[in-house]
């Protein structure tokens, strides 16, 4: 049996993106780590050039949702929740099915997803919601500060002597740390990523995505992101998402709910709002491109045993059109 998968990408965060409705039977969860673990690796030895985790797509099992994603990542532990995937397969769906607004089946909500105007010439774009959020420690699986309920802005003295961070979970976890610009692309992030990922640490003992932001200017940050399950990453979605989220709370001397923040990671740049509902939840609007670079096919057998040899692809151009409109990013 023949596997069909779309090489897609939200700012660089790259997935191959599995639509499980091609099967007779749904792949397994064991199957699909053991997939995602084969062909994620880079450097040669997966599919292609790898990715960062595997988008499987598949029915929603709930009444007015168009259909579900699960994240798989690279390492093939599974996510609650991918931002730049989620853009993806809201393309996927919505062309499929001829809509443009709908929501999508995710671990924890059905989010809002909605195509919105190119980025640029074949750069499809889509708006995504990213919730539910809290600032709860039991819920991030952390155990920082004398067991603290929340890290909102504070040292966390065993992590670093300077920084500060705060953990939000959206739902996924992420830890983030406004820095400076030399923290930003210096060794710290590296250090602290993987260390809070190595299955070993008393205080995420589950992992946790860490970012570093830089504040560019009034409603503009740089965000860049070592991903649990996965380790640096061009971008992460619900990474920009959070580290808005935390902009908005903590820097009200130059921005506020409501507004258009311009974020830019080191695969792109995205869009992003914040939002306070009427019950003072929090939630974002996360607005970027949704890039389908290649359709591969290759027999089911191999692709689960790591045999890439008889692989056939079709690219689908837009992949040039996106580097042309971060080259245009570049220059403005
Ligand atoms: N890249 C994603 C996040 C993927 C999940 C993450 N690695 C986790 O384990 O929480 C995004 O765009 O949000």
């Amino acid at each position: 049996m023949a596997v069909k998968m779309i090489k897609v990408h939200g700012s660089g965060n790259d997935f191959y993106l599995l639509d499980q409705t091609q099967f007779q039977a749904p792949l397994s969860d064991a199957d699909l780590k053991q997939l995602a673990i084969n062909i994620c690796k880079r450097d040669g030895a997966g599919l292609y050039d790898g990715a960062d985790g595997v988008l499987v797509v598949d029915k929603s099992e709930h009444p007015q949702v168009l259909g579900r994603m699960r994240v798989i990542n690279a390492d093939g532990t599974e996510a609650s929740m991918c931002g730049n995937g989620l853009r993806t397969v809201a393309r996927y769906l919505g062309t499929q099915n001829s809509q443009e607004d709908f929501r999508v089946q995710t671990m924890y909500a059905d989010l809002k997803v909605q195509a919105v105007a190119d980025f640029a010439a074949h750069v499809p774009a889509y708006s995504v919601e990213i919730s539910p959020v809290t600032f709860d420690a039991q819920t991030l699986g952390m155990h920082a500060n004398n067991d603290a309920t929340t890290i909102i802005n504070e040292k966390i003295p065993a992590l670093s002597a300077d920084l500060k961070f705060s953990a939000v979970a959206v739902p996924n976890p992420h830890l983030i740390a406004f820095v400076d610009h030399a923290t930003l692309v210096g060794p710290e992030l590296g250090r602290i990523g993987k260390w809070m990922n190595d299955g070993q640490n008393q205080i995420f003992p589950d992992g946790v995505n860490v970012s570093f932001v830089e504040i560019l200017g009034p409603n503009a940050i740089f965000v860049r992101t070592f991903e649990r399950g996965v380790g640096f990453t061009n971008a992460c979605g619900t990474a920009m998402s959070a580290s808005s989220l935390m902009y908005v709370l903590l820097h009200q001397e130059s921005t506020d709910f409501n507004q258009e923040i311009h974020v830019t990671n080191p695969g792109g740049m995205v869009k992003t709002v914040v939002h306070q509902g009427a019950d003072e939840e929090y939630w974002m609007e996360l607005i970027g491109n949704a890039t389908f670079v290649r359709i591969v096919t290759l027999p089911l057998e191999d692709a689960l045993q790591g045999d890439y040899s008889p692989a056939t692809a079709t690219e689908t151009g837009e992949q040039t059109a996106y580097e042309d409109f971060v080259t245009n990013l570049a220059e403005v």
